[in-house]
């Protein structure tokens, strides 16, 4: 099986890096958009069938794989089926932009407490949403250490995105938290941590010479960012753009600098098999 050419030059460096020596390559993955399809509700958002038993093949023959997600890590975990998933043992998930981490090793999630900031936020934000005219569909995910409005069930997502942005940007400010756009979402989180830094880390931590990132959102970008900055260090990277499948808008941000794109999960799946036949 083959797979196709890189677009950019860096890429292609990247892709021959990651041939000639996977045992120190890293392969990391966002979550929603790029291993699981979106869908409505992001509750019954799944990983595509087929990303479980490719990362398995893949596994076994790189420095590590790694899924950072916006996600708690244990939500990935479950909407992924990664746990005592076959070939995956050594997986990692860094949850909350990197403030948390599940290690398939021992099963347990590492994390700080969340700052208060976030339970005055969940005091607050009913009242503001009211107070904001959310119309209905409008739903706030509480995800523990940050809470998400998410307008793509509203008769008029982006419309409703609009409307809603700046009063939780204003929100966010008074607590001590930013603000996380994200598809037809905008969360409110703690500051201090993203996927560029936890991309990082975990890169430094398996002593890796390449690093595979594919994302699919604005929340992908600082992992884009980081990969540019161990390029320029003399690491082999290659970015990977899982382009919306339907529905939603691309990331230009994203299109423009990544060196492979590929249309949504199913896509990325297919990349993936490509690679691990290669290998
Ligand atoms: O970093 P990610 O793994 O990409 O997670 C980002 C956010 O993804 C989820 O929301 C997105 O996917 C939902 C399910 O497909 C979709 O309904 C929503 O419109 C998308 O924004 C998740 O719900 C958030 O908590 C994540 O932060």
């Amino acid at each position: 099986m083959s797979l196709p050419e890189p677009e950019t030059e860096e890429g292609r460096a990247g892709l021959a890096a990651l041939r000639t020596d996977p045992a120190r390559a890293v392969l990391a993955l966002d979550f929603d958009g790029t291993l699981a399809p979106i869908v409505a509700d992001p509750g019954a958002a799944r990983a595509h069938p087929g990303a479980v038993p490719v990362l398995g093949r893949l596994a076994p023959r790189l420095a590590g794989v790694v899924v950072i997600t916006g996600r708690p890590a244990a939500d990935a975990v479950a909407y992924g089926g990664f746990a005592a998933a076959e070939g995956l043992e050594g997986l990692t998930v860094l949850g909350a932009y990197g403030a948390e981490r599940w290690d398939a090793a021992d099963g347990v999630v590492r994390a700080p407490e969340p700052p208060a900031g976030v339970a005055a936020v969940r005091e607050e934000l009913p009242a503001l949403l009211d107070g904001a005219g959310a119309p209905e569909g409008t739903w706030t995910e509480d995800k523990g250490r940050a809470l998400a409005v998410h307008t793509r069930r509203t008769a008029s997502p982006d419309e409703a995105f609009a409307l809603l942005r700046d009063p939780l940007y204003a929100l966010a400010e008074r607590h001590g938290l930013v603000v996380e756009p994200g598809r037809m979402v905008l969360e409110l989180r703690p500051p201090g941590v993203d996927k560029g830094a936890a991309l990082t880390g975990y890169v430094r931590e398996r002593a890796a010479t390449t690093v595979v990132y594919a994302g699919d959102d604005r929340g992908d970008l600082p992992a884009y960012d980081a990969v540019g900055a161990l390029r320029r260090e003399g690491v082999g990277g290659l970015l990977l753009y899982s382009a919306p499948e339907a529905g939603d808008e691309t990331v230009p941000d994203l299109a423009r600098r990544a060196d492979v794109t590929v249309r949504g999960p199913a896509g990325l799946v297919e990349w993936l098999r490509g690679l691990a036949g290669l290998l």
